[in-house]
């Protein structure tokens, strides 16, 4: 069978796809390799953690040091032929490393050595059915150069490792159109793997049937891997997709396309490397297109236009990206508004200055971030970020005359650098609670400062979750980040509810009386929640026709409750003390009439012990169990959101078992009621 082009591709389903189902069966990868950061600390065949005591390739390889390792003989024996025979042991071996990343060269290797002799050509810019792009990303000589010589000498140290590999000698191969085809296929298929706490490992490429879904803003489905076995359920789940050629090309799909079957898998086992799952994250009818998310759905649109067109050379034109006005979303993704206390006489001309508004405010939050990436001091990243949050950018900083009225740009709440600096908020408080406690183990003043700070960081997560939350009640394709945000809050307030140094403050003799975990705290009379996840748990299929129910009865709950909470979560934290509500957002209209200017954030002097709450009657004990009822709430709600986009057997849902693992009896009682 030749390898031509048929035409531009796209999957449609091949019947009608509720959500939250998989809609393909487990893919194993076409090609595979860690990130380079990775080699020396996963396993390069499973990506699993390394033990203590790796196993290095084992082939009659030439000398040591080995430069990556696997978790176990098997996966040596499975994966080291692979490494030499595809010339990824030379490439790695002769890479310099100034020459920076090296897993697209790997993979595109790995790529190269298991196509059939008869699918070596690149006839029409595809591989094995696979769209190399090549023509295009090359085309880009003139104005990105350095994408273009990043193509041009990866492929050349490709083709010079692949000749040390048949022992050619050293002299410089002078053809690389396959390499250079190879890694623009690697480029333009390749996905990011990721493991279940969402870090990118590596990157793999899979065959057609998944290659083949194109790009929403909007997406329908999504994809999760496995690294080790998928479960039976998901293993046996049938391909619900059918291929089709854009544009109304009457052209059978796999006429002219190097068949699945006719890849050779070479040395890789089909058991080796990551899997992946396609599954619905909205209603699908039949014939109806299937999309993914290649970028971020939390950026806004002009970002997400580049970042498609700078990877992957095509303009968006999805609903998001087409509508004639900015959609609710991306809309309020990109919101920076002039926010001072004269904003009715705004300086004329200071448009001008909006696109700089936006770049600068960027820089100031991506600086702060990245300076707290790299030396890890969390306090001046918490100060950073909170002063940009709450000052925002001076007309003058700007670049405009200065007035004695300056109008102030600020983000807007739920902007999405807002959001990034919130993701980055709720690390860096935690890191310094846990830095607290470990230095000053013995001192009880410095665990009430503790406290305050995972206080905050809760407060943090909660205010992540609620946005997020917002957004998606516009744009449900925002599925799976909501559901990560709700269980991350979730998290952080019951590891709140649960720190030891609540004990502390029943020592000190405040009102917290009642501080032991009792099923009343828990239950909630108001919605169903508790009984929909305990049986989701206990392995019924998750109904996604609830959504809605269950949504608004969350929704109803976590806010009456949090509206108790919110004011002592936040006490002492300038910035949070402008959030009205961390979860219904209707205050955002009269954000400008809040002051703050009054409040200085002391945390440091224990606000937990100097709280009374705005009506002076809250007391510490009725805060701690709202903290966990809010906690347990957005634990099962992110639960039931995870089971719908990751099916009810991940990863996930396990560790939300094991968060919940101390209220076991709550889970076996309403077990019990349930049968
Ligand atoms: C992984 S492939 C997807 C399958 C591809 N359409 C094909 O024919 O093989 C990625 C490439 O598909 C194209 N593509 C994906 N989504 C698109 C979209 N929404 N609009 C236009 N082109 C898209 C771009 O050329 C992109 O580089």
């Amino acid at each position: 069978m030749s390898c031509s082009l048929i035409a531009e591709m796209e999957m449609r389903g091949s019947e009608d796809v509720e959500m939250g189902q998989d809609i393909t069966p487990p893919f194993p990868p076409l090609s595979f390799s860690l990130h380079d950061s990775f080699l020396l600390s996963h396993c390069s065949a499973c990506f699993s953690p390394l033990p203590l005591r790796p196993t290095f390739p084992h082939i009659p390889l030439p000398l040591p040091p080995y430069l990556l390792s696997y978790c176990s003989p098997r996966c040596s024996s499975s994966d080291s032929p692979l490494h030499f025979s595809s010339a990824e042991f030379h490439l790695l071996r002769s890479h310099p490393s100034s020459f920076g990343e090296s897993s697209d060269l790997r993979a595109a290797l790995r790529f190269l050595h298991s196509l059939p002799a008869s699918c070596r050509s690149v006839p029409n810019g595809r591989l094995a059915g696979l769209l190399t792009n090549r023509d295009k990303l090359l085309a880009r000589t003139g104005y990105d150069e350095e994408f273009v010589e990043r193509i041009r000498d990866g492929a050349r140290v490709m083709a010079a490792a692949r000749k040390m590999r048949e022992g050619y000698g050293s002299s410089e191969p002078n053809d690389f159109v396959l390499e250079e085809a190879a890694l623009c296929l690697v480029l333009t298929n390749a996905v990011e793997v990721q493991d279940d706490s969402g870090r990118t490992l590596g990157i793999a490429v899979y065959d057609p049937s998944f290659s083949w879904i194109n790009h929403s803003c909007s997406p329908n489905a999504s994809y999760r891997f496995f690294l080790s076995s998928p479960p039976p359920c998901c293993a046996q789940a049938r391909l619900r997709i059918v291929p089709c050629a854009r544009h109304g090309l009457e052209t059978q799909i796999e006429s002219g396309v190097c068949s699945i079957s006719e890849l050779s898998y070479g040395e890789m086992r089909e058991n080796n490397g990551p899997k992946v799952v396609v599954r619905s994250i909205k209603r699908i009818k039949k014939g109806e297109e299937v999309t993914v998310a290649y970028t971020d759905l939390l950026h806004p649109k002009e970002m997400r236009q580049l970042e498609l067109w700078s990877k992957y050379w095509f303009i968006c034109c999805c609903r998001r990206c087409s509508s004639s006005h900015l959609t609710y979303v991306d809309h309020i993704l990109q919101e920076v508004s002039p926010a001072s206390l004269q904003s009715s006489s705004l300086l004329s001309g200071q448009d001008i200055y909006i696109n700089g508004t936006i770049e600068s405010l960027t820089d100031h939050i991506n600086d702060a971030i990245t300076e707290y990436l790299e030396s890890g001091d969390s306090e001046s990243c918490c100060k950073k970020l909170e002063d940009m949050l709450t000052q925002g950018l001076l007309y003058e900083q700007l670049g405009g005359r200065e007035e004695k009225s300056q109008p102030v740009f600020k983000l807007h709440p739920l902007h999405y650098l807002s959001l990034n600096a919130y993701t980055t908020l709720v690390s860096a408080y935690k890191v310094r609670a846990s830095d607290l406690l470990t230095l000053y183990s013995g001192m009880e003043e410095h665990h009430l400062e503790a406290l305050d700070l995972s206080r905050i960081s809760a407060a943090y997560s909660l205010l992540l979750a609620g946005a997020t939350h917002h957004l998606f009640q516009s744009e449900p394709s925002l599925i799976a980040s909501v559901a990560n945000f709700w269980i991350g809050a979730g998290e952080s307030l019951l590891t709140l509810a649960r720190s030891s140094v609540w004990s502390i403050i029943v020592k000190c003799g405040l009102p917290a009386t009642n501080l032991s975990y009792t099923l009343s705290k828990h239950i909630c009379s108001k919605c169903s929640l508790m009984q929909k996840f305990i049986a989701i748990l206990h392995h019924r299929e998750v109904q996604s026709t609830d959504l809605e129910n269950i949504s608004s009865e969350f929704f109803d709950c976590v806010t009456n409750i949090t509206q108790t909470v919110w004011g002592f979560l936040i006490h002492g934290c300038q910035y949070l003390r402008a959030v009205k509500d961390p979860i219904e957002f209707s205050w955002l209209g009269t954000r400008k009439d809040s002051s703050t200017r009054d409040i200085q954030p002391h945390l440091g002097s224990s606000a937990v012990v100097s709280y009374h709450g705005d009506e002076g009657s809250f007391s510490v004990c009725e805060a701690h169990t709202c903290i966990f009822q809010v906690g347990v709430h957005c634990l099962l709600y992110g639960g039931y959101l995870a089971c719908i986009c990751y099916g009810q057997h991940s990863n996930l849902i396990t560790h939300i078992r094991n968060i919940l693992d101390p209220e076991e009896c709550l889970i076996n009682r309403f077990h019990e009621t349930d049968k």
